[in-house]
């Protein structure tokens, strides 16, 4: 038997975020994770915006979140001695005069004015419809997260122990000191399996939201991230851009569709006006949850199992500083936050 400190069960955005608080805790960690090639993680855009939604509102907790995510980033960066996250302005173009007026009005606010770099009243961008202008932001960007994976990888293989396979509920026993699995024993065991229902907690109301997006290549060249109705990211090759994302409520099919790519082809043509040729498409599932906040706790009768899921539309942003909420409640004993508590689903269990 090998005694560890923590069993890491999933290796997406959440289980990396999870790895990467405990190796710099210096803790002894087995991450166990079976890549699809179709994980939500590997295939998301990896897109961070502080305001958002057709009514381009501030999201739940940007003044923490995002501040939070830039240190983490660029920390593992540092660490892993490898470039995958992309700080970058995101511009925003306006649907109406209305609407450029009510942010002339509102980029003084305290709250909004951190994340605003211009207030744009006329086109500003050559190739982008945006006859009223646009919003330029700040503390935006893109996180290539298959980069960020498997720097991360190399982290856990370096300083801990990754079992690339799959996890067998059946092989996971309770001891009177925290559970044991297969030749290892650990005090703590945490699931991070996005949608795939994680052992003891089937009960959580974790629903698989299915997204699409498509690459582009193009000779549109501007750094900054556009998004209205789509976003356009660079991607990884000269040229390219990923274009995303559809959310598809009534469709649980594991491929990409024609209907979403149509979909995503005719958004992008009311976006922009330069040509482009479609050279890819790809799909994953979100792990969303009804009340739209992760979800992250302990079991409710098994203190040595854990779990943290849910992060929706908006894993690159959540994960960072729930992963720490969740280890500083693990190791401190720091009480959750009664939002993301999977506490607020108990009658289900
Ligand atoms: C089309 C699309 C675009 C998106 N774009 C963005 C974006 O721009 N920005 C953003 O912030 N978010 C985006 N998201 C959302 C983001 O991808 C998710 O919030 C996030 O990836 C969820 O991470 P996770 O680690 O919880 O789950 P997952 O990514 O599903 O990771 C779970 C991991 O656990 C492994 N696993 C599961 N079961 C087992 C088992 N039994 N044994 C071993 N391993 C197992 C899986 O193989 C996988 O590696 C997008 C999602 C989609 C679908």
């Amino acid at each position: 038997m090998q005694a560890v400190d923590y069993i890491v069960v999933g290796q997406g955005l959440a289980g990396s975020a999870v790895a990467v608080q405990l190796l710099q805790r210096k803790k002894r960690i087995v991450v166990i994770d079976q890549p699809t090639g179709n994980s939500s993680s590997r295939i998301a855009a990896g897109l961070f915006n502080p305001i958002t939604g057709k009514k381009m509102t501030k999201t739940w907790l940007a003044d923490t979140l995002f501040p939070y995510l830039h240190e983490f980033y660029r920390a593992v960066e540092v660490r892993t001695a490898r470039r995958f996250f992309f700080p970058m302005p995101l511009y925003r173009p306006f649907l109406s005069i209305e609407e450029q007026n009510d942010w002339m009005a509102r980029s003084a606010e305290p709250g909004y004015a951190p994340y605003i770099d211009t207030v744009h009243r006329r086109p500003a961008i050559p190739g982008i419809h945006d006859p009223w202008g646009g919003l330029l932001l700040r503390q935006c960007g893109y996180l290539d997260t298959t980069g960020y994976i498997e720097a991360v990888r190399g982290w856990i293989t370096e300083e801990g122990t990754l079992l690339q396979t799959s996890f067998d509920p059946a092989g996971l026993h309770m001891t009177p000191h925290g559970v044991q699995y297969g030749t290892y024993t650990a005090a703590q065991i945490i699931f991070c399996q996005g949608v795939a229902p994680a052992k003891g907690f089937e009960w959580l109301p974790v629903k698989p939201l299915k997204g699409e997006t498509i690459r582009i290549k193009t000779d549109f060249q501007h750094n900054a991230i556009i998004n209205r109705g789509v976003y356009l990211v660079p991607g990884v090759g000269p040229g390219e851009r990923r274009v995303g994302a559809t959310y598809e409520f009534h469709d649980s099919t594991p491929t990409i569709t024609q209907a979403a790519k149509e979909t995503l082809d005719q958004k992008l043509k009311e976006l922009v006006d330069f040509p482009y040729e479609i050279t890819g498409q790809e799909w994953g599932f979100r792990p969303t949850v009804p009340d739209r906040r992760p979800l992250v706790g302990v079991h409710p009768e098994h203190p040595s199992v854990a779990v943290f899921t849910g992060l929706g539309t908006k894993g690159v942003s959540l994960s960072p500083y729930f992963s720490e909420v969740l280890i500083r409640r693990l190791e401190n004993q720091v009480p959750l936050n009664k939002e993301i508590d999977i506490e607020r689903y108990k009658s289900l269990y």
